[in-house]
């Protein structure tokens, strides 16, 4: 890897903690927010092989603008027109109720470029590994179980983009006798 790449990465990494600094997950032990989208980039360089920089990118910040006051334009600028529109296309229109926001998912994930689509994956398959080790606080398990069915629907959606990261969603599907 060039140097450049190395501290494009670094930047990239260091806007989205200092973005998601006061966030934290669902789970018990309220990890620190920024450990979901570093895991997300490296379920991507680690186990689907991706190299490319605007993808990491992307994984990096996919849930600023969802999650944080960081504005579409504002990664535009520090990160240019092809990380926005990737992080635009995994970002759900918070001003939607939920169960419209869930069904877009399902319906925008086969338009999605294949850019989008790794990130989605990559999403997707830490959030269910992330449900299998502790759930979030207060989630029963038909909540999880409901999870894991709509999620099975958005990544039917996403078929075709990542062979290992579709074969371990697929993996996680089977234990749970959910049809794909
Ligand atoms: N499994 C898990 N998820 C957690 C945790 N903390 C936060 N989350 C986030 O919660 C969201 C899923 O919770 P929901 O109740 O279904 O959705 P909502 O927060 O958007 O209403 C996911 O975000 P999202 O951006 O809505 O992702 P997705 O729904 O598009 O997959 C996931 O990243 C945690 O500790 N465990």
């Amino acid at each position: 890897m060039e140097p450049s790449l190395i501290s494009e990465v670094i930047r990239c990494a260091n806007f989205a903690a200092v973005k998601h600094k006061d966030q934290r997950r669902k789970d018990q032990e309220e990890t620190p927010y920024i450990n979901h989208p570093i895991g997300v980039a490296y379920i991507l360089t680690e186990e689907a092989g991706v190299t490319d920089l605007h993808v990491i990118q992307g994984a990096l910040l996919h849930d600023t603008v969802e999650d944080t006051d960081t504005s579409f334009q504002e990664i535009e600028q520090e990160f240019g027109p092809e990380v926005a529109g990737i992080v635009r296309e995994v970002t759900d229109d918070k001003d939607l109720p939920k169960h419209a926001r869930k069904a877009a998912q399902i319906e925008h994930a086969p338009h999605s470029s294949k850019k989008a689509k790794l990130v989605k994956l990559a999403d997707k398959l830490y959030n269910l590994r992330d449900l299998n080790r502790q759930g979030p606080v207060g989630w029963s398990a038909e909540r999880v179980t409901e999870y894991f069915e709509w999620s099975a629907k958005v990544v039917n959606g996403l078929r075709g983009t990542s062979k290992p990261l579709e074969d371990k969603l697929d993996e996680l599907f089977r234990e749970r006798n959910i049809s794909t």
